[in-house]
C-alpha cells in the first residue's frame, strides 16, 4: 500500500502539490488523474524518494521508499520512458539494471517476452519508436517482480493494440494482489482500466473514489421527450404530469423536454395515461469525460488563447478546492443542454413555464 499524508511540495514560488492525503491499496488499479501540471509526476517522484516533500509524508508498505531493504523487488516504476542509454541494446539496458539489483539474467528474457520486445532485444534502443520505448520502460519496472508498481502515463505513444495490452497488463498485475498506481490525462482510458480513481488539480485532491461511484455520481442520465410541434398545450400538460410524478423537467431549445428522475417506461405510461402523443422518447447519458473536464476546469494551468473560456475561469487559491455536494436527485453534474459547450460551467436553472413546476435546482458550481 502507498500512503500519503498531508503531502506538499513547493519549488520556490510554485506549489506543485498541496496537502495531498490518500491511500493506494493492493489488488486494484488506482488511476491518478489530473490535467497538465496538476502535480502527478511530482507526487510519483516523492513516492519513489526522488524528491523530498516540503511537508507531509509518503510511505510504501509502511516505510519511506528510501528505507526499503531491496527497493527494486518492492517497487517498480515507469516515470520517463526516454531515460534510457540509447546506445545500449534493449537486453543490455535491462541486464545492467538487473545486475545492479542482483536479479538473474533469465528474468531479463522473461520480461522482454512479457512486453513483446523479444524480437528486437538486440537492437539499440535509440532506434525505438515511442511505443517500443514505453514497452522497454514497463519491462524495467517489472524486472524485480515488485509488489508495488507506479506508471506515469504508460500509454503515451502507444497504438490502440498497445493501449489494450497495457490495460490488460495492469489488470492482470492487480489481480495478482499488487498495488498498481497509474497516472493519465485520459478519463476515458482510466474508466476502462482503473478500479479506483484519485483526481487532482493544481496539486490538490478533487476526488478519491471507486470508478463505479465516480460514474454514478458524475454522469447523470436523462430522457429526451418530443411532442408534435403544433400541440404546445399537450407539451404543457405532459410537463405537469411528469413533474407531479416527481420528474425534473427542463425545456430544450428545440422544443423537446429533458426529463430526469423517471425511467423511460414510466414516462411512456404517464404520456399514454394523459393521452399525449410522443414523437421521441430517447435515453441519454452525459459522458464521464465531460464530467471530468468540468471537475478539473478551474484546475487547468495551460489554456489556449483561442479557448473561449480563457480568462473566464477564476482559479481558486490553494486550500479552497472542495468536492461539490451531490444534490438529492443524483449526481452534481447536470448535463449541458444540446448545443451548449459541455465544458462550460453548470447550466443556469431554466425559468420553468407555469406548468413545469419541478425544474431542478442548479447545483452549486464546485469552483
Ligand atoms: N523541478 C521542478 N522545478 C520547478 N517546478 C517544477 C519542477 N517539477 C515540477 N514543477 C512544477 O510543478 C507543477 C506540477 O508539475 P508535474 O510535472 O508534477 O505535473 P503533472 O501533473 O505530472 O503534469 P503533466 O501531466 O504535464 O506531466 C508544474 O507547475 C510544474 O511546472
Amino acid at each position: 500500500m502507498i500512503e500519503a499524508v498531508g503531502l506538499t511540495k513547493r519549488y520556490g514560488a510554485t506549489t506543485a502539490v498541496y496537502n495531498l492525503t490518500f491511500q493506494v491499496r493492493p489488488g486494484a488499479v488506482t488511476g491518478f488523474l489530473g490535467p497538465n501540471g496538476a502535480g502527478k509526476s511530482t507526487t510519483m517522484r516523492m513516492i519513489l524518494g526522488l524528491d523530498n516533500p516540503t511537508s507531509g509524508t509518503v510511505t510504501v508498505g509502511g516505510r519511506p521508499f528510501r528505507q526499503a531493504a531491496n527497493a527494486p523487488r518492492e517497487v517498480g516504476a515507469l516515470l520517463d520512458a526516454k531515460a534510457v542509454h540509447g546506445g545500449r541494446t534493449a537486453r543490455n539496458h535491462l541486464l545492467s539494471l538487473a545486475q545492479l539489483s542482483g536479479i538473474p539474467a533469465r528474468r531479463v528474457d522473461e520480461v522482454l517476452g512479457v512486453v513483446g520486445l523479444q524480437d528486437v532485444a538486440k537492437r539499440r534502443s535509440k532506434g525505438f519508436s515511442l511505443g517500443m520505448g514505453q514497452r522497454l520502460g514497463i519491462a524495467a519496472a517489472l524486472l524485480g517482480d515488485p509488489k508495488v508498481l507506479l506508471f506515469d502515463e504508460p500509454v503515451n505513444g502507444l497504438d490502440p493494440e498497445g493501449i489494450h495490452w497495457v490495460r490488460n497488463l495492469m489488470k492482470a498485475l492487480a489481480a495478482e494482489g499488487r498495488t498498481i498506481f497509474v497516472s493519465s490525462h485520459l478519463m476515458s482510458e482510466m474508466a476502462l482500466t482503473a478500479d479506483h480513481l484519485i483526481v487532482i488539480g493544481r496539486g490538490q485532491l478533487l476526488a478519491d473514489m471507486g470508478v463505479r461511484d465516480f460514474i454514478a455520481a458524475n454522469s447523470a442520465g436523462f430522457a429526451r421527450v418530443r411532442i408534435p410541434e403544433d400541440e404546445p398545450e399537450q407539451r404543457e400538460k405532459l410537463s405537469g404530469v411528469l413533474a407531479e410524478a416527481g420528474a425534473q423537467v427542463m425545456p430544450e431549445p428545440d422544443g423537446a423536454l429533458r426529463v430526469m428522475g423517471l425511467p423511460l417506461p414510466r414516462i411512456s405510461d404517464l404520456a399514454h395515461g394523459a393521452d399525449v402523443r410522443l414523437w421521441e422518447l430517447s435515453p441519454h447519458q452525459a459522458s464521464l469525460e465531460e464530467a471530468y473536464m468540468r471537475m478539473t476546469q478551474s484546475a487547468v494551468d495551460f489554456r489556449s488563447t483561442q479557448d473561449e473560456k480563457a480568462g473566464l475561469m477564476e482559479q481558486l487559491p490553494y486550500g479552497e478546492f472542495r468536492m461539490p455536494e451531490a444534490p438529492a436527485g443524483g449526481g452534481w453534474y447536470v448535463p449541458p443542454r444540446p448545443g451548449e459547450n459541455p465544458y462550460a460551467g453548470p447550466s443556469p436553472a431554466v425559468a420553468p413555464s407555469p406548468s413545469v413546476s419541478a425544474a431542478p435546482t442548479t447545483p452549486e458550481d464546485p469552483r
